[in-house]
């Protein structure tokens, strides 16, 4: 019988796996230097957790079912879990803001995951939770380019949009065909846009949103001269002072580098965003790929507080695939699993006591030493030089029954 693995997961195999975790260092000492804690939470999840607030479409979810907890899901994304272990459990504790970190996997099935029906993916982001704001929002974007800027990735840009603004600009729309005209824009479908049914002043409208993209300085000025209600304006305020915020940052810190498109059609698929809403694109040789998204959820926190009190939230996420997929065409990933310093031979059966004693010794220092027992009983000396010389092993240690080592220098 051939045991396969279920369609859509993946095994990481040790080279994989030395590359995924350095990035995976590099972002967290990033995080750690901006002052964030690690957060664990449950891979398995009730579907209600994962689906509040409207967060994610249910047949996207992995589901099980368990007789006592009924309905649960395998977590498609951390914000959810962040909020509800937040709200339930830190609730109350004095030193809000929270700044915490994750680096873990996520599931979700359908045709929009990916490449292969890849089921299985990983992440590793922030979330900012009890500060509102623009300094919060800036200390997120700014936080953001520095973990790619960790990874030396040049070659990206910000796409910024105002989830509660763009909202707003579509409620004119009746409900049925809002919708449409929201998928129509996000996916940059001009000619839906111009055949729905509309009204002519429904449709320049439509199509004035199509249009809300750009350099800052080119959208911000048509945005302003829209009617806009008091709320919208405020929502446009907000925008406009985390780019200026960020423009002003960006000038006193010189590496920091973001392009920045403003596009009020950007539409995220988890629907808790109230705030801004961001994307990473990268454009590099593979073409572009969204490295990663966030944005500001101020309503999220309270569907999970048990007084129902409302706390503001902002994070990312980075998707660590597309990070891989990037990096390793730039050739800025390890292309071999790292090699042992020394491999440590028993020169007869009676030294295997001495040789792993040895080995121990060898291992015992400050700095990272990696040891292997040669575990072969080979016919001549030379075969053991040939097996350090395949792995790219440094040295040799011939160690005898008394203990004493001799020591070889192979590679
Ligand atoms: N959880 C979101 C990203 C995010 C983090 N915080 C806010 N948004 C995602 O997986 O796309």
């Amino acid at each position: 019988m051939v045991h396969q693995p279920p369609s859509g997961a993946r095994d990481l195999l040790p080279l994989d796996v030395a590359q995924k975790i350095s990035i995976e260092r590099r972002l967290q000492q990033v995080f750690h230097r901006w002052g964030y804690h690690r957060i664990i939470t449950s891979t398995l999840e009730r579907l209600e957790t994962l689906m509040a607030g409207g967060a994610i479409d249910r047949s996207t979810l992995i589901q099980l079912q368990d007789a006592e907890d009924g309905e649960l899901g395998l977590r498609p994304e951390l914000t959810a879990s962040i909020a509800r272990a937040a709200a339930m459990r830190m609730a109350g504790t004095r030193w809000q803001p929270f700044r915490l970190y994750y680096n873990a996997n996520v599931f979700r099935k359908g045709p929009d995951t990916g490449s292969g029906g890849q089921q299985e993916f990983y992440q590793a982001g922030v979330e900012l939770l009890g500060a509102g704001g623009t300094v919060a929002d800036a200390e997120v974007l700014l936080l953001l380019s520095e973990c790619l800027q960790s990874l030396e990735i040049d070659e990206w840009h910000l796409v910024l949009g105002e989830a509660g603004l763009t909202a707003r600009l579509l409620e004119p729309f009746p409900p049925n065909v809002r919708q449409k005209v929201r998928g129509a824009i996000a996916n940059l479908d001009r000619i839906t846009l111009e055949t729905l049914p509309l009204s002519t002043e429904l449709r320049e409208r439509a199509l004035l949103l199509f249009d809300l993209r750009g350099r800052p300085e080119e959208v911000l000025p048509i945005v302003a001269k829209l009617d806009l209600d008091l709320s919208q304006q405020s929502a446009l305020n907000n925008l406009k002072s985390a780019i200026e915020l960020l423009h002003q940052c960006q000038s006193k810190i010189p590496h920091l580098k973001s392009h920045i498109h403003l596009d009020l059609s950007l539409i995220q698929t988890f629907d808790y965003y109230t705030g801004i809403v961001f994307e990473v694109v990268s454009s590099s040789k593979t073409g572009q790929r969204v490295l990663g998204q966030g944005g500001r959820y101020d309503q999220l926190l309270g569907l999970f507080d048990p007084q129902g009190q409302n706390s503001p939230g902002i994070g990312f996420c980075l998707n660590i695939e597309d990070l891989h997929q990037v990096l390793l065409t730039e050739g800025q990933l390890p292309s071999q699993t790292p090699a042992s310093d020394w491999l440590v031979v028993a020169q007869t059966p009676e030294a295997s006591a001495a040789a792993f004693a040895y080995a121990r010794k060898l291992r015992d220092s400050t700095h990272l030493v990696r040891v292997e027992i040669d575990l072969e009983s080979r016919e001549t000396e030379e075969a053991a030089r040939e097996y350090a010389r395949d792995r790219r092993i440094a040295q040799i240690a011939w160690v005898n029954a008394e203990g004493l080592p001799t020591i070889e220098t192979v590679n």
